[in-house]
């Protein structure tokens, strides 16, 4: 499977959204270090600037598809190949809702612009994924008919775009399961995230047949955001199970500087990266996990480049408040640990706050006369 990651894209289309030069470069070569196969990196229609920052992208050389993102028109198509770029997507809006919108509801203008454009870039050589903006809102015999264009001109990809989020991953499957039994063009994922489905839709669209899925770093995107890079490339080494390395500093350096670059912060339970997914507190979860370390966990905190905690909270048990003391020293009585549970219950409860790895030390602290 390929990842396209869009993060430079429609990453930076999020609300109040805006990299530097520098920022683009240094995401550029992060992702591709944290395991992207391709990137689209930006609109060349936006003007000068933004071409200037795609061509000191390419000046990388990084060795990955590096991809910009087009409407079909000749100007959108021109302003990319000034840039000196070999791969874009060209979009069409593809339900009738945008159709209308954009092209007045004339599916025969549309098809003929696409037809034009196409058919330059692909006398220029360049690869080419025709990207269907609202697929999900649209006639799939309609997408049956743009992707038969598409292949008798030579496109290489169409992508399948979830514009406003709406699908569930049933459908999802059945809509790309249906597109790909046809065998015109290999397919690309698009998914947002406006019910919280834009990883799992991607994933079921690979599932039904999808070669390709489009991410960004932390799920950045336009309103509630795309899927995201970490959760699908953690999902196809893991759950699909391809031979994919996952460097850890890697990953982990994409995603803090995607974070300060577009001034977001990530919730601490959010997948993969989050700072308090290999933090257990639950008492029998921390039993478990000194027993056996995958007990409580579907992947090691090494693999993200984190570590593992047990913070002292409402609901540890006699084995979390052991670990702590034992490593300060101590090897209190049962009934002295038994006795010191509820007072820990009461003393976390009133501040509302468990205490971290470091912060046990001193949470236990005041127990010390009862354990000496
Ligand atoms: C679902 C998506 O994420 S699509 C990507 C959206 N991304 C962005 O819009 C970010 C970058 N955009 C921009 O910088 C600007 O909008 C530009 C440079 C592309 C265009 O700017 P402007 O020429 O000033 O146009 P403006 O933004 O007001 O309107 C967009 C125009 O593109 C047209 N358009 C939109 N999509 C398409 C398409 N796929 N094919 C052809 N025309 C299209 C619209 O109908 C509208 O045309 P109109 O002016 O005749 O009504
Ligand atoms: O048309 C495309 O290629 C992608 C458009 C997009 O970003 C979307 O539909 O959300």
């Amino acid at each position: 499977m390929i990842i396209n990651d869009t993060t430079l894209r429609d990453g930076e289309q999020a609300p109040y959204v805006a990299f530097n030069t520098e920022e683009k470069i240094a995401i550029a070569s992060a992702l591709y270090l944290a395991g992207a196969d391709e990137l689209e990196v930006g609109i060349p229609a936006m003007g000068a600037k933004e071409q200037a920052d795609i061509k000191e992208i390419l000046a990388l050389d990084l060795p990955l598809r590096i991809m910009s993102w087009n409407r079909a028109t000749m100007c959108d198509l021109e302003a990319s190949l000034s840039c000196g770029l070999t791969a874009v997507d060209l979009s069409i809006p593809v339900s009738d809702i945008l159709i209308e919108a954009k092209f007045g509801g004339d599916k025969t203008r549309l098809l003929k612009n696409l037809e034009e454009v196409l058919h330059v870039s692909k006398s220029e050589g360049i690869f080419t994924c025709i990207g269907g903006e609202d697929s999900s809102r649209a006639d799939l015999g309609f997408l049956k008919e743009v992707m038969e264009l598409g292949a008798s001109l030579g496109a290489n990809r169409f992508r399948y775009c979830d514009t406003v989020g709406i699908m569930r991953p049933h459908q999802i499957y059945e809509h790309i399961a249906y597109l790909s039994s046809l065998n015109l063009l290999e397919i690309e994922m698009h998914t947002h995230n406006d019910f919280g489905m834009a990883t799992a839709n991607a994933i079921s669209g690979l599932e039904a047949g999808a070669m390709s899925v489009n991410t960004t770093v932390i799920g950045l995107g336009e309103r509630a955001g795309n899927a995201s890079f970490e959760q699908v490339l953690m999902s196809l080494a893991h759950l699909f199970g391809e031979k994919r390395i996952i460097n850890a500093d890697a990953l982990k350096h994409v995603v803090q500087l995607v974070e300060k670059a577009s001034n977001q912060s990530i919730s601490a339970t959010m997948p993969i990266v989050g700072k308090n997914i290999f933090s257990h507190e639950s008492g029998i979860h921390v039993n478990g996990m000194i027993k056996h370390d995958k007990a409580y966990e579907a992947f090691s905190p090494q693999s993200v480049g984190m570590t593992r905690s047990y913070p002292i909270g409402k609901h540890s048990g006699s084995s979390t408040l052991l670990f702590h003391l034992r490593a300060m020293g101590y090897e209190p009585e049962n009934e002295v640990i038994n006795k010191m549970l509820p007072q820990v219950r009461e003393m976390v409860t009133k501040r509302k706050k468990s205490s971290q790895q470091k912060g046990a030390k001193s949470a236990l602290y005041r127990f010390k006369s009862w354990i000496n």
